[in-house]
């Protein structure tokens, strides 16, 4: 099945403030080789068959290309984002009147939440994550707009500070994942639900290995995360890796850029 997904064209991408343990701005950051390796993820999407539409970006605004963090949208309906640092307060409305004016039903959030970096959806739960960006409150809010049952996980490493950037689902009712970035009780959790869950090494993890998107046939996946890809490819899934380190200096890889919409209005 096709997926439609949205991007943000990382015109305005700088690395200029550290609010996560990967960014470093006195060591900077290559714009144009951003921008062109974002145009090499967005090209493997289409070629894919998947449908990739665009927000603008705006200036001053250096992260908006991790549209992940936007929203997270479920049957059509948009739960909006309400980020955690002031330096990206802005994204949650601009993300949000993007849906609006396109007549999605979009609820503003009261918590503070970031999206898709910390919402996963599967089949029949979502998966949330907590500890370091969402607040666990927003877990409930989502709950209750979307009426999907949304299980709480959390995580305890700064490095690993998404959701998004320890567990990606394969499909609707499997995911692959980083042990080491959870709390023992959300182990025990994942070990549960996903008995037969692809595990990520720490090799894997920290090239952003797990911040990958799936269309549960091609997996889109850092080009450097190798004994992932290897045991992707031994679990029957074709793998398409790109390169997008420039980015990764700012904390995001393939699945950061890409909020998935599902369910047209
Ligand atoms: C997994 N997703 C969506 C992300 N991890 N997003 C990247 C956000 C990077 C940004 N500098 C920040 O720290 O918010």
């Amino acid at each position: 099945m096709p997926k439609h997904f949205l991007m943000c064209r990382p015109d305005y991408f700088t690395v200029e403030y550290a609010i996560n343990p990967w960014m470093h701005p006195e060591a900077g950051a290559d714009r144009d080789v951003a921008v062109r390796q974002w145009e090499g993820l967005k090209a493997a999407y289409e070629e894919l068959g998947h449908k990739v539409s665009l927000i603008d970006p705006i200036e001053g605004l250096p992260d908006m290309v991790f549209a992940a963090n936007g929203a997270l949208v479920v049957d059509g309906r948009v739960y909006g984002a309400r980020f955690a640092h002031p330096e990206r307060g802005p994204e949650g409305p601009a993300y949000l009147r993007w849906f609006t004016e396109r007549g999605y039903p979009a609820h503003e959030p009261l918590h503070v939440n970031e999206g898709e970096g910390d919402f996963l959806t599967l089949d029949e739960v979502i998966l949330a994550g907590t500890g370091f960006r969402t607040d666990v409150v927003a877990h409930q809010e989502a709950q209750e707009y979307l009426g999907r049952p949304v299980i709480t996980l959390k995580l305890v490493d700064p490095r690993f500070y998404h959701l998004d950037t320890a567990l990606f689902p394969l499909d609707g009712r499997n995911v692959a994942y980083y042990p080491e970035a959870f709390s023992e009780g959300s182990r025990k959790v994942l070990r549960r639900l996903f008995p037969d869950a692809v595990l990520a090494t720490a090799e894997d993890a920290e090239v952003l290995g797990l911040n990958a998107v799936s269309d549960g046939r091609n997996v889109v996946i850092n080009a450097e995360a190798s004994n992932l890809q290897l045991e992707l490819k031994r679990s029957g899934y074709e793998v398409i890796p790109v390169d997008l380190s420039e980015l990764r200096k700012a904390g995001g890889g393939p699945k950061c850029c890409t909020l998935e919409i599902r369910g047209e209005i």
